[in-house]
This record gives C-alpha cells, structure tokens and sequence, in this order.
C-alpha cells in the first residue's frame, strides 16, 4: 500500500486539477458528507442514543464551508448540531456562502460564543485548514486563541476538518512562536494525506487520521516527494531463514563507543542488534569497562582500538564521548568499507569537524545516520528549534550534506536521502521518550545492515520496527509510563518474526 504525503501546495494543485472537471462546490460538499459520516460513527462508538449536541466550530475560509456542510448533513439526518461561526473581516467564497445558506435553512442551531457549561457529544473542528497563515490570536481576530484553549476542558471527542486548527500541514508544527492548536482526537483529511499530521506536534494533535480523496481519481496526482511508512516498504528484506546456515550467514555487528561513565550505551546497541538476528555482536569498548553483559553473555567485549573493524557492521557512538581516541577511531570508520550505523557522540564530532564530515560524505558503503533534534541541528550548524521548526527540509538536508541516509529521530521519526524522497514512520509511542532508546534503535539499524538489507530499507525498517516494539510493549501494560529501552530488544525481536511470518503468506 502507498500512502504519498502531499504539501500543501500539491493539494492545492490536486484541488485545482479535479475542480476543471467539477461543478462549484462539488469537492466542498463531497467533504462534508464524508466528515458527517465519521462524526456519526464517532457519535455511535460513544454510547448508543448519545443525544447530546454536536459543536461545530465553523471558520472564515473554506475549511469553515466544510463545517457548515458537516452541519446541515448531521441536522439532516436528525441529530442535533450547534454552530459557532466566526466568518472572519473578508467575504466568504461562494461555496461556503452556499453551505452557510443551506445550514441557515435547516435545523442547525448557530451560536455567538461557547456557552461556559456546554455538554457536547463531539466537536467538529473546521476554523482553519491549509489555509491557516499566521498563529492562532486573540480578540481582534475573533477570540480564536482563547475558543481553542477552550476545548482542552473537553471530555468529548474531537474531529478535526482537513488540519487541526493552528497546525501547519507541512511541517507539524504548531503556527507561531507560542501559538496553540487543536487537539483533536480524529483527522478526516481531504484529497490526500499531508506529512504534518504523522510528525512533530502532528501525532499530538491530529490523534487518528483518515484520509478522504473525494473521489478524486489518480489523474489527478502528483508524484509524492514523502510517504508515510509501513512494513510494505521493507517487505522485500524479510527473508524467511533457510536451515543450512550459521551464524557467520547473518553478519557480525561491533558497536564502537563506551567511555568511561557511559557503557550501558554500547551494550544496549549490542542487544538491539543481536536480538535482531546478527549472527555475531562485539561491544568495542573506548575505556575498560565489563568484559562480559550477564544479562546477554553471547556479546563479545573487545578492546576498541584492537578490534578488525573490516568485514562487520559497524554501530558507532552509543556512549563514545568526544575523545583523541574517538575521533581516530571514528575517522578509521568512516574512511573503511564496512556499513556504518552513525550515532550520538559520533554525530557530534562530525558537526564539528569538516574533515570528519568530508570523509562521511566520499563513503561508498552503505551509511545511516541517526541523529536525535539536537544532534541534528549540530550538524547543520542551528538549534534543535530550528531543526524542528520543519523536520522534513531538515533531514533532506542532512542527508544532502553527508550524502547518507537519515533518520531523525522523535515524534514521527523522518528518514531522508540525498535525493530527496522521506518516509515518516508511523509506529513508536511516547515510552520511547527513554534514555538509551536510541541506542537501542542504532543497534536494530546495524542488524539489518549486517543481514544485508540496504541503507534506505534498514532505516525505514529500524524506526518501524523498533517504534512497534514500544507498541507491543504498551499493548502489554509495559508503558508508555516507565518503559525501559533495555525491554525494547526482546520486544523487537517479537515483532520481526511476526514479520516474517506474515511475508511467507
Ligand atoms: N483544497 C480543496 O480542494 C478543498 C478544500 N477544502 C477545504 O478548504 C480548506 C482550505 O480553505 P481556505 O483556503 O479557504 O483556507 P482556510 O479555511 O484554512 O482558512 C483561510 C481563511 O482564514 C483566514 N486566516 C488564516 N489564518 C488565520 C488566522 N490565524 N487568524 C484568522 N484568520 C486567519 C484567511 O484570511 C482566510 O479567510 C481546506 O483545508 C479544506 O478544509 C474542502 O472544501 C474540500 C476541497
Ligand atoms: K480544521
């Protein structure tokens, strides 16, 4: 299954495109349909002859149309709907006075301002969609601020029009320096799905999207620079394991990293990758550390500077430090043939140094990066802010500048190549929110490398699978509060066997 993420600009070109063949108002009203019928589910999973009243927040533009068709459909069909209309300084386009005429006519009751003791079944929220152009404000523009802060006393359902209100369907980040969004519990989203609503503030916000095309055929579309993830893009290096192998059949993995005060790192890794199938795992230490984990006794604890690093994967970062002996060791890394996971410390060194950086970009051997927001924004020399201001262009230029793949990490991990294509990975829970998480993510990426899987594909694969461990774990009553990253390797292993399972049919 495909599942393109289109910017907002693309939607407005699908927009434009399926209009040249349309009757005015034909998309806005097809939207208002789809959306009522979702409030009715949304209404019936509540609590059968759930008779309180819908709220429909209804805004200026054609976002706010949408609203007032929800509403004259859910009047229509005999269940009652409010609606708090804020139509804003400019005149409304035809398509929503037409769908303010057709509420007006109906049943729907229209109110001024929210009522303090409301009891609402649901909340439809249709103030701004992709036409959102600055923050949320307050009095002159209508109270919009305070109405959104409003909703959050809510204990109903909410189910936001196209966007959450005050959310940027580019980047998933809330409009404005210290502008506020609704907090809607379902997106229905029209005529494609937008990477907004799967990463940053997005998942937050959004809570469940479905996406509605509005019988929009495939002509329609254009090639799609992002994808939301799924097992399907990986599918094809989840092979079954024959029975005349052995170990040296699925690779070696050495995590480099553990200075002094941080070994746990590298041995979290390590575990990531050997329950992920590798067929060997060392744990290449900077200082002297444990010579053996009593947790995992298979791991092979070795000196750093004495291990071969020629015919392994590498993982290297988890807990290095920025040593003499971590930038030689890294250098020596980078400059080899072998895959290379890049982590943590190893990351910052490079965003410090040019010459490391020169050396991660002449790599032939396949080379995954996995920086978390700030040590991405080191590398690209700005604030984790910044990088997370737009997560996408973000990664895409990591991934121009070190000409590898990136995986940025965090809500809606985003992996990107050199060449521009994104996946948002959609699994994961806030339980990931954990020291030495990470580390363990490094190590699943290292496996796949080490079981031959391509760069793009372990990344893609890594953040799903590893976000559906914490998934599994949550099922399980093991977080999102107090999950620990040394329960995700176990976890991870379940869930790439189910994989594999699956893809023998
Ligand atoms: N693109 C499409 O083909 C379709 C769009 N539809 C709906 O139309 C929406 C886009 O409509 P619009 O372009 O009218 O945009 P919006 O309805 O999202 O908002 C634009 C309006 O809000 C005002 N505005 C923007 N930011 C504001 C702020 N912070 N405070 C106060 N006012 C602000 C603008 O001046 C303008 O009047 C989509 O999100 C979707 O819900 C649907 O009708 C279906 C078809
Ligand atoms: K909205």
């Amino acid at each position: 299954m495909d599942n393109p993420l289109y910017t907002v600009a693309q939607i407005r070109a699908i927009e434009q495109s399926a209009y040249a063949t349309l009757p005015p108002g034909t998309l806005m009203q097809r939207a208002g349909r789809a959306a009522a019928r979702f409030a009715m589910e949304l209404l019936g999973e509540r609590t059968p002859g759930n008779s309180r009243p819908v709220l429909v927040l209804a805004g200026p533009g054609n976002n706010g149309g949408d609203a007032l068709e929800v509403a004259a459909n859910l009047a229509d069909a005999g269940i009652d709907a409010t609606v708090l209309h804020l139509p804003g300084r400019q005149d409304a386009s035809e398509e929503t006075a037409t769908a303010h005429e057709r509420a007006r006519d109906g049943t729907v009751g229209f109110i001024d301002m929210l009522p303090p003791d409301g009891d609402w079944g649901l909340v439809v929220d249709g103030l701004f969609g992709i036409g959102l152009a600055r923050p949320l404000e307050g009095a002159l523009e209508g109270d919009y601020r305070d109405l959104v802060a409003a909703l959050e006393a809510l204990r109903c359902p909410i189910l936001a029009l196209d966007v959450p209100s005050g959310l940027d369907a580019d980047t998933g980040a809330v409009v404005g320096p210290d502008g506020i969004a609704v907090r809607a519990t379902h997106t229905i989203t029209f005529l494609g799905d937008k990477p907004g609503l799967h990463t940053a503030a997005g998942r937050d916000h959004a809570g469940q999207v479905r996406v509605e095309m509005l019988e929009v055929g495939p002509e329609h579309l254009p090639a799609a620079g992002a994808r939301l993830g799924s097992a399907e893009l990986f599918a094809r290096c989840l092979a079954p394991r024959r029975h005349d192998t052995h170990k040296g059949s699925y690779g070696d993995v050495a995590v480099i990293g553990g200075a002094h005060g941080m070994l746990g790192a590298p041995v979290l890794a390590a575990r990531g990758a050997l329950l992920g199938g590798a067929g060997r795992v060392f744990v290449a230490m900077l200082d002297a550390g444990p010579g053996y984990d009593s947790v995992q006794p298979e791991l092979m604890f070795r000196n750093a500077d004495d291990l071969d690093l020629d015919g392994r994967t590498l993982v290297i970062g988890p807990g290095m430090g920025g040593s003499a002996g971590a930038m030689r060791l890294l250098a020596k890394a980078l400059d080899g043939n072998s895959p290379l996971v890049v982590d943590a410390d190893a990351i910052n060194l490079i965003g410090a140094s040019p010459d490391l950086l020169g050396r991660l970009a002449g790599r032939r051997a396949p080379t995954v990066l996995t920086p978390h927001p700030l040590e991405g924004a080191r590398l690209l020399g700005m604030t984790a802010g910044v990088v997370q201001a737009d997560r996408l262009a973000s990664a895409r230029e990591m991934a121009v500048r070190t000409q590898a793949t990136v995986l940025l990490k965090g809500s809606g991990t985003v992996m990107a190549r050199p060449d521009g294509a994104v996946v948002i990975n959609p699994t994961g829970n806030a339980g990931l929110a954990t020291a030495g998480s990470g580390d363990v993510l490094a190590g699943i990426c290292g496996t796949l490398l080490a079981q031959g899987w391509p760069a793009w594909e372990a990344a893609i694969g890594a953040a799903w699978i590893h976000g559906a461990a914490a998934d599994l774990l949550v099922a399980h009553g093991i977080g999102p509060v107090g999950m620990t990253a040394g329960e995700l390797p176990a976890a991870a292993r379940a869930v790439l066997n189910m994989l594999v399972q699956e893809s023998l049919g």
